[in-house]
C-alpha cells in the first residue's frame, strides 16, 4: 500500500486536504508527521527512560489525568508553586532529555508550512492520555515570547481537540485529531484557550491504548 497515493491524487487536482485553516494564524496539518511516527515514539521511548511520564499536579492542588514528561532546555511543569519552565526535571533534579532533531526538524517544517518561519523551539511538552485523560480549556502563556508559534503533535488514538477564542467563553471549535496529525496556531490565535475531550478508548497499532501528543514551543 502507498499511504501518499491519494493525497497525490488530490495534489494533482490542485486539492490540498491536508492542509486546514482553523482560524487566523492556527493551521491543521493532517498526517503531516505520520510518515515519521515510528521513529518519532522510539524517540519519546528513549526520552522517558531519562525522564519518565509522571502525573502533576495544579496549584489547585488537583492531579492531571494526562501524565508528562519534557525534552529540551526547558520544561513544562506544574504543582503547588504554580505553573512554569525549568531547566532541571524536579523528580530527579537532572537536566531534561536533549530534543531529539527529529522533534526540532518536524516542528520547524510544520511551522514553515503553517507560515511561521524559523521556528525554534526549546522546550517539548510530551502528553500521555489514556481513555478517559482529558485537558480543560486552557491558553499556552508561560512562555515568554508570544511571536513564537506552537506546534501540537499528535499519535495513537484520534482524539477531539477544543480550539476556542481569545475569551475562555468563547465557544470552541471541535477539531478531530487523528495519528500524525500536527496543529500549529501563532500570531493573532497564540493565545487562544484550547484543550481536549475525554480520551475514548480504542487500539492503535502504533500506541496501542493511548494517544501521545508532543508540543513543542519557544519557552524563553
Ligand atoms: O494534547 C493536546 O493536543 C494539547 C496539549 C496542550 O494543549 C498543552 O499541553 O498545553
Ligand atoms: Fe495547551
Amino acid at each position: 500500500m502507498n499511504p501518499s497515493l491519494p493525497v497525490d491524487l488530490l495534489a494533482d487536482a490542485g486539492i490540498d486536504e491536508t492542509r486546514i485553516a482553523i482560524a487566523p494564524g492556527a493551521v491543521l496539518l493532517r498526517k503531516f508527521a505520520e510518515h515519521m511516527a515510528t521513529p518519532m515514539l522510539a524517540a519519546i521511548g528513549q526520552v522517558i527512560t531519562q525522564a519518565p511520564m509522571r502525573h502533576m499536579y495544579t496549584p489547585g492542588g488537583r492531579r492531571m489525568s494526562v501524565a508528562m514528561s519534557n525534552c529540551g532546555t526547558y520544561g513544562w511543569v506544574t504543582d503547588q508553586r504554580g505553573y512554569r519552565y525549568t531547566r532541571t526535571d524536579p523528580v530527579s533534579g537532572k537536566a531534561w532529555p536533549p530534543m531529539p532533531d527529529v522533534f526540532r526538524e518536524m516542528a520547524r517544517k510544520a511551522a514553515e508550512q503553517a507560515g511561521y518561519s524559523d521556528f525554534n523551539p526549546d522546550a517539548c511538552l510530551i502528553n500521555r492520555y489514556m481513555p478517559g485523560s482529558r485537558m480543560a480549556l486552557h491558553q499556552d502563556k508561560d512562555e515568554h515570547d508570544f511571536s513564537a508559534p506552537i506546534v501540537s503533535m499528535s499519535f495513537g488514538l484520534d482524539a477531539t481537540f477544543l480550539f476556542g477564542g481569545p475569551r475562555r467563553t468563547d465557544r470552541p471549535q471541535r477539531i478531530p485529531l487523528g495519528h500524525g496529525d500536527v496543529l500549529v496556531w501563532g500570531g493573532p490565535s497564540r493565545l487562544h484557550y484550547h484543550g481536549i475531550t475525554p480520551l475514548a478508548s480504542g487500539n492503535h497499532a502504533l500506541t496501542g491504548d493511548r494517544r501521545i501528543n508532543l508540543t513543542l514551543r519557544r519557552a524563553r
